[in-house]
């Protein structure tokens, strides 16, 4: 019997530990957590048109999450993977056998709301900068054409979001005691969705990716959707420098 040809040169894969490490390595540099915009806004420096603008150009990315996940879904081979990844669409458009009312879409329009937006102005989308669609696009765009295995992986940002969505309740509280306590409800649900997703997402990551050529795959998707979201707050920032909002304005 002819054996298949082994590339002994090939790179061993790294054990589970050592993916994780290095996908946190990544994170401490280059999540969003450390970007000035988000910087601003945990000291409280974030005007009320600033925080406006954040709220109005993420609902961008917030409408797009079910549809990129739907991407996702339409990738996953089991019915079982099926059953487990569609709860991530309910979470954000609301259950099926509902009106919506209790998915993360309509939080995220309660939270505009709370900051003073109307929800058909957020419905528009009229004021998405075009930094953010280009950059919620090339989101969707990833997952629409990448493998099931680097899709997945480009959610495990989410692994860092429970903290920092912590710290951003905390700021909102304390230093913008303007919003209605009730909008910062999608973070407080977030949070341990976030928690679940994340983990459920790296222990598929942890069973697919099998050469480190996977896993480098998955490193690159991880870095590829932390540039998405810069993206997302390079083009708010820098619309907040150019209307150049007054603090109390
Ligand atoms: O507010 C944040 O900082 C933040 C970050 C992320 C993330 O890291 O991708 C998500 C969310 N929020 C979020 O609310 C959310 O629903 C979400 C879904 C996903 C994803 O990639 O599937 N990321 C995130």
């Amino acid at each position: 019997m002819v054996m298949p040809a082994q590339d002994v040169s090939a790179p061993l894969p790294w054990p589970d530990s050592v993916l994780d490490e290095r996908l946190h390595t990544l994170a401490e540099r280059r999540y969003h957590h450390r970007h000035p915009f988000n910087l601003r806004m945990h000291e409280g420096a974030l005007t009320r048109a600033e925080l406006r603008l954040w709220v109005l150009n993420r609902f961008h990315y917030q409408r797009n999450i079910p549809i990129k996940d739907a991407l996702i879904l339409a990738k996953l081979p089991s019915r079982e993977l099926r059953r487990v990844w569609i709860r991530r669409i309910h979470d954000h458009d609301g259950a099926p056998d509902g009106d919506g009312s209790d998915g993360g879409i309509e939080r995220w329009l309660r939270l505009g709301e709370a900051v003073g937006l109307d929800r058909d102005a957020l419905l528009s989308g009229e004021g998405v900068l075009p930094g953010v669609r280009l950059a919620v696009d090339g989101y969707v765009g990833f997952c629409r054409t990448s493998s099931a295995l680097e899709a997945v992986a480009s959610s495990l940002t989410e692994l860092y979001a429970p903290e920092l969505m912590a710290t951003r309740i905390a700021a909102w509280e304390r230093h913008y005691p303007w919003v209605d306590p009730e909008g910062l409800r999608y973070f407080q649900v977030r949070v341990g969705q976030g928690r679940r997703d994340s983990e459920e997402a790296l222990a598929l990551v942890h069973a697919w990716a099998r050469t480190r050529e996977d896993q480098e795959r998955v490193l690159a998707a991880f870095t590829f959707k932390c540039e998405v979201l810069w993206a997302l707050l390079d083009a708010v920032e820098k619309a907040c420098e150019l209307s150049g909002a007054a603090p109390d304005d």
